[in-house]
């Protein structure tokens, strides 16, 4: 495995950008067309001529309420084009990384989740993923997956850059405030990834990384404390700062339905990898410096 390459999947993402720009050597990073999950022979064609000795999943369909109006689209990227994937991978013995979500839970735990609490999505993208989960796990004994979570960065799109954008053309900005999970930095996650990526590549494949792992941001804080933050740290930067009101998930409306806690413990990502996540209060800083230096990245 050492010296083979490392397939990421989904390039045009926020994890597969944050991945590609670490400039770590090997890595080769494959997107739509070139590699589909609506089109499986995507798949086995891009197997076949990367011959990586790692894959990491990257691909998703992440847009949360669209997902209630093509359950089957969502099923086909987030479920069935994964499991096809792994398959390719066990036949191959190729480890395979793929990412998770903390919305597989329901958050009403009322205590961070651990890796051995039980799924219980609330919305068609939450469930499309835990499918992927028991999906992949089925069929592939060397496979990683990586449950993270409010996932931002200067790439793409998401509630950070969001938030900064709403921030500079209205002085008075409405937040849901009784909704908690752990921001966690793209960068930050593309980190972790590629020190597991090296830690099999050092000293071989061990059963213990097989499984659910959980992979956040350090701390947890609700989607009105990110965009304060943010939007803090913009102001700082010379930046207007906004009213930014917290308001109740009833005063937000969605065709989805968000989870109220889903807190991950990353205890086992520590344990089993050595891996420990930023705290997400000094990553949204360094987010937010490099989103004003370069909006349109
Ligand atoms: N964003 C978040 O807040 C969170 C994300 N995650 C998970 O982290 C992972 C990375 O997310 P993130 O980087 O934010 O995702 P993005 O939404 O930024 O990117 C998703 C990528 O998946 C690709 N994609 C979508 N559908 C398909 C398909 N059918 N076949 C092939 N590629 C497809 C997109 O391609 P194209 O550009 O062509 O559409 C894009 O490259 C995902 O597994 C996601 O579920 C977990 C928790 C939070
Ligand atoms: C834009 C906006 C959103 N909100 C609310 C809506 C929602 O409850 C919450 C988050 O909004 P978003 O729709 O941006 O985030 P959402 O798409 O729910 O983010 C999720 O994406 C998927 C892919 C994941 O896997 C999750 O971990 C999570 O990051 O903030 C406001 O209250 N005010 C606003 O101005």
């Amino acid at each position: 495995m050492v010296g083979c390459p490392i397939l990421v999947i989904g390039r045009s993402g926020q994890l597969a950008t944050a991945l590609g720009r670490s400039n770590s050597p090997g890595l080769h990073c494959l997107g739509r067309p070139d590699l589909d999950f609506d089109r499986p022979e995507t798949v086995d064609t891009a197997i076949a001529e990367a011959a990586p000795g790692l894959v990491v999943n990257a691909a998703a369909w992440t847009a949360v309420d669209a997902a209630e109006d093509d359950v089957a689209g969502a099923e086909r990227a987030n479920r069935d084009g994964p499991a096809h994937l792994a398959r390719l991978c066990a036949a191959r013995g190729i480890p395979l990384i793929h990412v998770s979500t903390d919305y597989v839970f329901d958050g009403t735990k009322g205590a961070p989740y651990v890796e051995t609490d039980p799924t219980s999505p609330r919305t068609v993208y939450g469930r499309s993923k835990a499918e992927g989960e028991q999906a992949i796990l089925a069929v592939h004994d060397r496979a990683i997956i990586l449950r993270t979570a409010w996932v931002y960065s200067p790439y793409g799109r998401n509630f950070v850059r969001t938030m900064l954008n709403a921030g500079a053309k209205n002085p008075v900005l409405r937040v849901v405030g009784d909704q908690r999970g752990n921001p966690t930095s793209a960068d930050d996650l593309a980190g972790a990834i590629l020190s597991i990526a090296d830690t099999i590549a050092r000293d071989g494949w061990r059963d213990a990384f097989a499984g659910i792992t959980h992979a956040a941001g350090s701390g947890d804080t609700t989607w009105h404390g990110l965009a304060v933050a943010a939007l803090q740290d913009a102001a700082r930067l010379g930046r207007p700062m906004p009213v930014v009101e917290a308001i109740t998930t009833a005063d937000w409306p969605t065709p989805a339905a968000r989870p109220q806690d889903s807190r991950l413990d990353c205890t086992r990502l520590h344990d089993v990898f050595g891996v420990r996540l930023p705290h997400w209060r000094d990553s949204v800083a360094r987010t937010v410096t490099t989103l004003l230096a370069n909006p349109a990245a």
